[in-house]
């Protein structure tokens, strides 16, 4: 760990802006703006349940995941065509490099466009294009994690995964999101059992609203590398301790958490306690069109709520680079930048 030399307050959130840091949990279905959802519905001739762009932002009032559920999969049917893709991803990544964020590993739901009649190669193509650009035209890169729908079949998955093989060069890993609680993780045994033999990166959300018991089997029934959300661990006190010692990385959300009522309020968030226990923390944006802020909005807002420090700063954005799935070569370059930014503020 690298010591940070103190720096005073009101220069924290410049520095919380400024530094390198890596983006691990966002969907990027959830990176559609209500002004885009707006501008790819008249594109492609998709109606609306909503009037306007006002209206449809005053719908984002959530009491719950499944509230947010409902709203973000209506959002998601105006995207038809690989350049709807394409679009969606480059306004995330241009946005994301603006706060700063040099590497990001993004989920995308391919059964939320299947059911729609899109075919996965058209989703795929267009998600992967924006990253290849990303790297060329801003310095990002970007890697793609394909989720299943919980609150579909097993069988589901395992055909959505036949369906995204022939393009499993373009993405690195596979995911497991929506409604958590009544859907635990070994639902999904077998077929994460086989993307594990496919040599894929394995992640999956537990614990948002649902038990420790489901982080412990997405532990150990799924074997997953990194956990999605997790802030349920701090109920159990040998899963925190298993959580540490594996270095299992937690990507938590605050502002997530705040809009959902997993937490009534950022200064009872929970992200101090993980980091204090030893946990493999960091802080990601989720769904930023809907929950109220990119990355540098979920840093600062919680830094302000909590009184995190600087140090606690340098830890996150290193956790966010040692979490994420480059090669250890990547990871120490970022942060090496990482520490050449904190000298900066020194
Ligand atoms: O926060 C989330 N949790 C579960 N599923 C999701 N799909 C998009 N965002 C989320
Ligand atoms: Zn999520």
């Amino acid at each position: 760990m690298t010591t940070v030399r103190p720096i005073a307050q009101d220069r924290l959130p410049a520095l919380l802006r400024a530094m390198p840091k890596a983006e691990l949990h966002m969907h990027i279905e959830g990176s559609l703006e209500p002004e885009l959802i707006f501008a790819l519905a008249q594109r492609n001739a998709v109606s609306l349940p909503y009037a306007s762009v006002e209206e449809l932002r005053r719908a984002y009032a959530f009491t719950n995941l499944q509230s947010f559920l409902d709203i973000y999969y209506a959002g998601a049917s105006v995207l038809l065509k690989e350049q709807d893709f394409y679009d969606m991803a480059w306004a995330y990544l241009e946005r994301a490099a603006a706060d700063n964020v040099i590497h990001c590993e993004m989920f995308f739901d391919p059964q939320t466009h299947t059911a729609r009649g899109v075919d996965v190669k058209v989703v795929i193509d267009g998600l992967h294009r924006a990253c290849v650009d990303a790297k060329s035209k801003l310095g990002v890169s970007a890697a793609l994690i394909l989720c299943f729908l919980r609150h579909l079949s097993e069988q589901e998955a395992f055909e959505t995964l036949e369906q995204a093989l022939p393009y499993r060069d373009k993405f690195i890993g596979i995911g497991l999101d929506s409604s958590e609680v009544g859907h635990p993780p070994e639902k999904f045994a077998k077929v994460f059992a086989r993307c594990r033999e496919l040599g894929f990166h394995l992640v999956a959300h537990a614990g948002e609203e649902g038990p420790p018991a489901y982080v412990w089997s997405a532990l150990d029934v799924l074997k997953v590398e990194r956990i999605d959300h997790g802030v349920q661990s701090s109920k159990d006190a040998a899963l925190m301790k298993r959580l540490a010692q594996d270095k299992i990385p937690l990507t938590v959300c605050p502002l997530s958490n705040l809009k959902l009522c997993v937490f009534p309020d950022l200064s009872n968030h929970n992200l101090g306690a993980l980091l204090d226990a030893g946990l493999v923390a960091t802080v990601n944006s989720d769904d930023p069109a809907y929950f109220g802020g990119y990355m540098n909005e979920n840093f600062t807002q919680t830094f302000a709520a909590t009184g995190l420090s600087a140090q606690q700063a340098w830890q996150l954005a290193a956790n966010s680079f040692n979490g994420s799935f480059i090669d250890a070569s990547a990871k120490k370059a970022y942060v090496d930048r990482l520490n050449a930014t904190f000298e900066t503020f020194a």
